[in-house]
């Protein structure tokens, strides 16, 4: 028998078979649109997300048959706000992904009413387009028609693993998990509600929200796409949850930190919600069993689109892979920095108006500088995410673990581990995220046994330990912190 895991990221869908040993058997991916309607909004069909997810479903099942299957755990991009009609299960606009900015002016105002300090205080994290609240609202004020529905308690809210579960159950279950409410900035973190006030303060009614669950329970089971078959589906979590737990960061003081489009830092705090001074996000890390643990956030917006745009963009890659090499090819960044802000920059500045600038051109400069500053950048901002981290818990970091489709870059791994001074861990299964919620879907099923067995599985394929000497990393650090200062002047 095998753990199937959904995880449904920002730019692929993809379903994941694991053994008992955590091993992958299986992979399928499929990737799906990316809808740009005017610059700065990023926004998803949600049936073709369900239809890339049926896909990459049936890949497996061709190979497995559904009898094989135990439990399945899902994953998905957090934040992604959808709103659909509850008869019809029609989407009544699109998905408005995380990475969009077209809210921003919605939060503006929710600045100025003064509601900054009951958001931080209740959901942990500050008002921001990033989240689901303001998402949610711009829907409600222009889809003709949005809230009168919501008012007749005729619309569903969905995260994309609240969408995927009702889709999967055939509307049985309206559901969400701790880690993907606490994404929406209208969730206590801390009583385990929907806070009736902030959603009266917002105009959000409540009869469009999903019940919110554990993380590690059987929420239903699948009909037709299984072939019939009922399969429970058995773990939810937000997917830099789910890398958490994927990389057994189970003791406070553990973090890992995920190289995707962007990257985020989590570190686990325990039972604790520890609130920054420093422009970290507290969330909930998972709630099972009852028991509810908490974690620090950093959320750096790009990280590998901008190794994207290197190739899609300025054409001067053609392979993401040709990074590594290419900034090999040069002895040092001579000076050159990309700040890649283009969607604005998260922690620790959160400033949606900045965007990104390159510095220190000179006629000397190569399409090996470009490349070599903006993999550089991607360290740096895992640094500033650190020191802010580091600030926040008064914990020093003993190592980093990593996972994401960029950590197969060895020089960012390297670069990575000389900036921080720390050795960053890479693990041999770099999938952690599908991995997390297959652990959290096979824990509630008897699948394993405990955390104890997966952390014992957790394997390190990697270590990289610092080489560069201290004064040179600290040079370019700063130079770093004068890029992003020159680079917020200019708006
Ligand atoms: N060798 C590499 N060097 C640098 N970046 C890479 C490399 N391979 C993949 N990437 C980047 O990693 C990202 C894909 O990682 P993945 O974890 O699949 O992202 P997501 O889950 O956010 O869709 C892409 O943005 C890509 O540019
Ligand atoms: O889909 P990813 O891996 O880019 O992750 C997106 C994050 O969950 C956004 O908060």
């Amino acid at each position: 028998m095998y753990i199937l895991a959904i995880d449904q990221g920002t730019t692929s869908s993809r379903a994941i078979a694991f053994d008992q040993a955590g091993n992958i058997v299986h992979i399928a991916q499929k990737e799906f649109k990316q809808y740009f309607p005017q610059p700065g909004w990023v926004e998803h069909d949600a049936n073709e997300i369900w239809t890339s997810v049926g896909s990459v479903i049936g890949e497996l099942l061709s190979k497995l048959t559904a009898k094989k299957i135990a439990a399945i755990g899902i994953t998905n991009q957090r934040e992604t706000t959808l709103l659909w009609d509850k008869n019809t299960g029609e989407p009544i606009y699109h998905a408005i992904v995380w990475q969009s900015r077209q809210t921003v002016s919605i939060c503006e105002e929710w600045k100025q009413k003064g509601y900054s300090d009951a958001v931080r205080q209740r959901t942990g994290l500050l008002i921001d387009a990033y989240f689901s609240a303001s998402k949610i609202r711009w829907i409600l004020t222009n889809v003709p028609g949005a809230k009168a529905k919501a008012e007749n308690g005729e619309l569903l809210f969905g995260t994309i693993d609240t969408w995927l579960v009702w889709k999967m159950t055939r509307g049985k279950a309206h559901v969400t998990d701790y880690t993907n409410a606490s994404r929406t900035m209208l969730y206590n973190i801390h009583t385990l509600q929907w806070d009736k006030e902030l959603l009266s303060l917002f105009g959000i009614p409540e009869s469009i929200l999903p019940e919110v669950r554990s993380c590690s329970e059987v929420y239903g089971y699948t009909t037709a796409a299984f072939g019939g078959e009922e399969v429970p589906i058995a773990g939810i979590a937000g997917d830099q949850q789910a890398a958490l737990f994927g990389q057994a960061c189970f003791e406070a003081g553990m973090a890992k930190n995920t190289y995707g489009t962007g990257c985020f830092m989590l570190m686990n705090t325990g039972a604790k919600a520890v609130s920054s001074q420093n422009g970290l996000l507290t969330t909930i890390a998972w709630g099972i069993g009852g028991k509810t643990e908490y974690a620090l956030e950093g959320s750096i917006f790009v990280a590998g689109s901008a190794i994207q745009w290197l190739r899609d963009g300025l054409r001067i890659l053609q392979k993401s892979s040709d990074s590594e090499k290419q900034a090999y090819s040069l002895a040092s960044n001579d000076g050159v920095y990309v700040v890649p802000a283009f969607v604005g920059l998260g922690t620790p500045y959160w400033d949606s108006d900045t965007r990104g600038a390159i510095f220190g051109l000179t006629r000397g400069t190569q399409r090996e500088h470009l490349v070599r500053a903006t993999l550089e950048a991607i360290a740096y901002q895992t640094k500033d995410v650190l020191n802010a981290m580091q600030q926040d818990s008064g914990i020093e970091l003993k190592n980093l673990r990593v996972d994401g489709g960029a950590v197969a870059n060895n020089f960012l791994m390297q670069f990575q581990s000389d900036l921080l001074g720390v050795p960053v861990v890479r693990p041999v299964v770099n999938e952690t995220t599908a991995l997390g919620a297959a652990y959290l879907a096979g824990l509630a099923t008897g699948y394993w046994k405990d955390r104890n067995e997966i952390a014992q599985r957790w394997q390190a394929q990697n270590t990289f330990t610092p080489q560069m000497p201290i004064a040179e990393t600290t040079k370019l650090y700063k130079g770093w912190q004068k890029a992003v200062e020159a680079a917020r002047l200019f708006k």
